[in-house]
């Protein structure tokens, strides 16, 4: 059995790791820390897990020596740290946070105004968005899964992008509507029950830091500069993220002739989902899978993604990560089947 630990495991992201890898047949999670929640009964932390351990205190000075991977669900800048006290080990860091996202130090100081906690490790570290990048995963010692909207939207957009039929220069529009786990554990009065029932709001219209995320990663893994304008929404369910993106493409297309676009990257993906149906975050919840739409009008292309923010949109996606890293079936230990209603 492969040996892992969690630091962030009081936190959704964490927790929900630590739910799916108790499933999967070739891991033991031998260590489960939270920072405040620290001494805490893993099963008064999580209704839903009962365990009778208790939760361990992060390793900030002394590494845990007995485990091959740190999976880090921890706020921006923390992650950073840990993968620096273990910068001379053989233990692979699959983060879930955005220390690793960017490739370099100051584009991350820019978007989350802080200092980079460790600069060093850009340079071993791979954006993880496995389904594009299986290669370089594999050979990486620090995976960065990507964060939740930037997972619906490239998965969507991807496809076109590669293929060079976006409108050359032309905005992309991506509308993103997440559930409220999507914002964390932690109380705000943005997530307060009053504030969010039977009510929907966006936030940071074009100034969220997916956007960069987003762009960056389109550069990376498919070598394209694009303008995108993201506009993302809390929407009154716990989990679940619909990703609605709309541009021009160079020319007008048929719509039969871009689901062969679509097919020629995703029929061979068991974690994704072509359907002629709109896509609903139903479709998905508990699942690893992208569930993925189109509509074309002339040149105007309408596509939609919906994931399950804390599945694909996190643990999932770690999981499917550290499956690559060790030559297992890539979604070993994973739900593709959901629950329902
Ligand atoms: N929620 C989601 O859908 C997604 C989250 N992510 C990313 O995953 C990471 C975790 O998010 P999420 O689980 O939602 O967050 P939560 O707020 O639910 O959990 C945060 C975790 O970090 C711990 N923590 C808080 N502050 C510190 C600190 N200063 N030092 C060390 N540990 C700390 C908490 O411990 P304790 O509670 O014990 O104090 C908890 O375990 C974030 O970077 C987030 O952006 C990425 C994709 C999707
Ligand atoms: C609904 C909600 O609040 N969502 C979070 C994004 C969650 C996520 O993926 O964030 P990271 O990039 O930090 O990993 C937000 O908008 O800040």
């Amino acid at each position: 059995m492969l040996k892992v630990g969690i630091a962030g495991a009081s936190g959704y992201g964490g927790g929900e790791l630590l739910r799916l890898l108790l499933f999967h047949p070739k891991v033991q999670v031998v260590h489960v820390a939270g920072e405040n929640r620290a001494g805490e009964l893993v099963e008064s932390v999580f209704p839903h897990l009962p365990l009778s351990s208790r939760m361990e205190k992060h390793p900030i000075d002394e590494p845990w020596n007995d485990i091959k991977i740190l999976f880090t669900a921890l706020p921006a800048g923390e992650s950073g740290k840990l993968a620096r006290l273990y910068r001379d080990r053989d233990v692979h860091i699959i983060d879930l946070g955005p220390d690793f996202r960017f490739r370099s130090h100051q584009r991350f100081s820019e978007v989350y105004k802080m200092p980079h906690p460790y600069p060093e490790g850009l340079s071993e570290a791979t954006y993880s968005l496995v389904e594009w990048n299986r290669k370089a995963i594999k050979n990486s010692r620090i995976l960065a899964c990507p964060g939740c909207y930037p997972t619906g939207t490239l998965m969507g957009l991807l496809p076109f992008v590669q293929e060079g039929l976006l409108k050359k220069g032309s905005q992309i529009f991506i509308d993103g509507k997440s559930g409220v786990s999507g914002a964390g554990r932690g109380l705000t009065l943005d997530t307060h029950f009053p504030e969010i029932a039977e009510s929907m709001k966006s936030y940071k219209p074009f100034s969220h830091r997916h956007g960069p995320e987003m762009e960056e990663a389109i550069e990376c893994l498919a070598g394209f500069r694009v303008n995108i304008l993201f506009v993302p929404h809390l929407i009154p369910v716990n989990r679940g993220l619909l990703s609605s993106l709309y541009f021009t493409l160079e020319k007008d297309w048929k719509e039969e002739d871009v689901w062969n676009v679509m097919k020629k990257y995703y029929q061979d993906e068991t974690g994704v989902y072509l359907t002629e149906k709109p896509p609903s975050t139903a479709m998905v919840r508990g699942t690893n899978r992208t569930a993925i739409s189109l509509r074309m009008e002339g040149s105007a292309a309408f596509v939609e993604t919906a994931i399950d923010n804390l599945v694909k949109g996190a643990a999932g996606q770690a999981i499917q990560s550290m499956n690559v890293i060790q030559g297992w079936e890539e979604m070993e230990g994973l739900p593709m089947i959901g629950a329902f209603p």
